[in-house]
């Protein structure tokens, strides 16, 4: 992604993969805060293809199998499948905008259509391998690594089309200071690669970033989608999300990590999410997130 990019953009106004209301809003957000003229300064050429429809109002879910909002989430990420999938097919750059992260469950079902060996970096202070048997919330923004890994409810798992997205041997999680028991247990299963706080404090981001490339080279991926939570970093820089959790990584960490996935040249697709304006202090959680997308597509301090 060194070159000029013809990059498309979708929001996912989703916020029934979780309890707390507002981060539907987070498209919204990232949009005023000035993703697309950000972009096009760097030279890319963006389109927006709006927004995946939602239904709004109250809510009007219903719990499913200990899953929260099942239908929502399944249609949402069904229509979100269907328009990454096509975007990838006209050679335009998904750049998705959420939305909790239940939304990526969509994503990854849509990028599997053009990508057989896609690599995943999940950029996150959690997880999300749950499934409804070890979940303690029911909340579907905690699953969406398992159910791209084929793990989980059926009606999530066949989005798009049946069966595994995403290997395990193609993810890194980069971030994880939050991990539940059932989690733990499927991350030592798997085999998948984690860079929890522990590696970033203790080798530092730019070794840690090194590391998870050199990895997932190795695997001969064909694509590297970034799945960006917000809540990854500390919430001292990026208050407004739904499940903090301190101790997280840094602001200048994470431009790092974004400045060296653009020197790589490797990212063929990117999402950012989590953004809650309503949990947010006057947006900056969307500054944020504009900023380390300025830094992802190539902008430069000189
Ligand atoms: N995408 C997120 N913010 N996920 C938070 C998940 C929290 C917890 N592990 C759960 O399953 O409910
Ligand atoms: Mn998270
Ligand atoms: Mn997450």
């Amino acid at each position: 992604m060194k070159n000029q990019l013809n990059i498309s953009l979708v929001g996912v106004p989703l916020d029934y993969g979780q309890s707390r209301r507002g981060v539907d809003m987070g498209p919204s957000a990232i949009r005023y805060a000035g993703a697309v003229a950000r972009l096009e300064a760097i030279g890319h050429q963006v389109t927006d293809t709006g927004d995946i429809a939602v239904p709004t109002g109250e809510r009007v879910g219903q719990d499913n199998d200990g899953l929260k909002n099942l239908d929502e989430v399944t249609n949402a990420c069904t229509e979100l499948a269907e328009r990454v999938a096509d975007l990838t097919k006209t050679g335009q750059f998904p750049l998705v905008f959420g939305g909790d992260h239940s939304m990526a469950i969509g994503t990854l079902a849509g990028l599997s259509e053009k990508y057989d060996n896609l690599g995943v970096i999940w950029y996150d202070a959690h997880a999300d391998m749950n499934t409804e048997e070890t979940s303690p919330s029911g909340n579907i923004h905690g699953m969406p690594l398992a159910v791209s890994l084929g793990l989980g409810h059926d009606r999530l798992v066949s989005i798009y089309k049946a069966g595994q997205k995403v290997k395990p041997e193609n993810i890194v999680i980069i971030g994880a200071r939050s991990v539940d028991p059932g989690e733990r247990a499927l991350i030592r299963e798997l085999g998948i690669k984690v860079f929890t706080m522990h590696e970033i404090d203790r080798d530092g981001m730019t070794s840690v970033m090194k590391q998870a490339m050199d990895y997932l080279t190795s695997r001969n991926i064909d694509g590297l989608h970034l799945s960006l939570d917000l809540d990854g970093l500390d919430p001292l820089y990026t208050p407004g999300v739904g499940t903090p959790v301190p101790g997280g990584i840094s602001y200048r960490e994470s431009h790092l990590a974004m400045e060296m996935l653009q020197d790589s040249g490797l990212v063929t697709s990117a999402e950012f999410v989590e953004v809650n304006p309503i949990l947010d202090d006057k947006n900056a959680t969307a500054d944020v997130a504009v900023g380390l997308i300025g830094s992802l597509f190539g902008e430069t301090l000189l």
